[in-house]
């Protein structure tokens, strides 16, 4: 099965570098001087400095090389992937498209899989998602993710496994889609409790609500709550709320601590938290945290009146 990567950020990156192993990969990146510069240097030193790339990776800033591939990897940031399927949909039509971006589209309020199917409807949409940060998956380190396709897909999962990354296979995109894009919203708000100094005890109790209303959310758009409980849901949760490495954790902390954060970096979970609380209130699902979350990222609350108004919900039965 030929493999492309479609976007060489630091996850299209790692991704390339990991499945280089079982085979040649094309990796896509948009600008042409990057392409180039990673293709001579055998280093992504704009997106991920220090993995080398295997001499089996070739990069190219050509979409139809890359996209002669049976099976691509979309691996650009959610609120860009609607318009660049719309942008190369005439090549990507009837391939397998594995999106690996964990949002929800705020201009669509649409995951990635109904994005594919909206743009590119005779291509088969497949999801990885989990507990995984790339420069892990780049290191070799042991990495397991889910792998999401709408028939049990058991050659793609072998064709995505590596040595050091293992694959679980589910049918149910939406609840692998949902609890990778919903966790990043609460890594954000794991990261203002930690930056606002109130405490480890105050992080669990937020982990453990956001992890009930993840499930709460996913359900409602017909996931099967074990998926939320498995490595794209509960697994990619604990990560991205305990570790420095998560983007998001890292702009909550900067958020709660009152510092600025460079607006440059991929920070997957304000544009969700948007489309979540829209989403949420639209089809009348109690979601607390992540409506919170939604309105500190937009200012429109401080965070001594965030936890106050939390405090001062209702008391109720877990
Ligand atoms: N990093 C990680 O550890 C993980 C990331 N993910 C997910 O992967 C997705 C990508 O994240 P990540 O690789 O980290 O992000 P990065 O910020 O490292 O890179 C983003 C990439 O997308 C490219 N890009 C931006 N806009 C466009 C566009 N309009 N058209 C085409 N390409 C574009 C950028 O190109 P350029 O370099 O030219 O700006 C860059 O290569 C996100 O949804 C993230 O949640 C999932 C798991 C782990
Ligand atoms: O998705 C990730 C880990 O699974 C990466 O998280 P961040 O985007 O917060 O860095």
């Amino acid at each position: 099965m030929s493999i492309s990567v479609l976007g060489a950020g630091a996850f299209g990156t790692a991704l390339a570098i990991t499945l280089a192993q079982n085979g040649p990969v094309t990796l896509w990146a948009r600008d042409a001087d990057h392409a180039e510069e990673m293709q001579r240097t055998r280093e992504n030193s704009r997106r991920l400095k220090g993995p080398r790339l295997p001499e089996n990776i070739s990069v190219t800033a050509e979409i139809a090389l890359a996209a002669r591939s049976e099976t691509a990897l979309l691996a650009v940031p959610m609120q860009r992937t609607g318009a660049f399927l719309a942008e190369h949909a005439g090549l990507l039509q009837s391939k397998t498209l594995v999106s690996c971006s964990k949002g929800i589209d705020l201009q669509t309020l649409q995951g990635p899989s109904a994005l594919i199917r909206q743009f590119c409807p005779d291509a088969v949409p497949a999801l990885l998602t989990g507990p995984s940060f790339a420069a892990d998956i780049a290191r070799g380190l042991p990495t397991a993710l889910t792998l999401a396709t709408p028939e049990d897909d058991e050659a793609l999962q072998q064709a995505l496994s590596t040595p050091s990354l293992r694959l679980y296979r589910t049918t149910d995109l939406t609840g692998a889609e949902l609890g990778g894009a919903l966790k990043n919203v609460y890594a954000i708000g794991a990261g203002v409790v930690i930056g606002a100094g109130l405490g480890d005890s105050a992080r669990a109790a937020l982990m453990t609500r956001s992890f009930a209303e993840m499930v709460r959310f996913a359900v409602a758009q017909g996931a099967r709550p074990e998926t939320l409980s498995g490595l794209s849901g509960f697994g990619d949760l604990v990560l991205t709320c305990t570790s420095p490495l998560s983007r998001n954790f890292r702009f909550g902390l900067a958020l709660g601590a009152g510092e600025a954060f460079d607006p440059s970096v991929t920070v997957e979970g304000v544009a969700t938290a948007k489309a979540v609380s829209i989403l949420a209130e639209k089809r009348k699902i109690d979601m607390p945290v992540a409506s919170m979350i939604a309105a500190l990222t937009e200012a429109r609350i401080s965070v001594p009146e965030a936890v106050l108004t939390l405090l001062a919900r209702p008391l109720k039965q877990e």
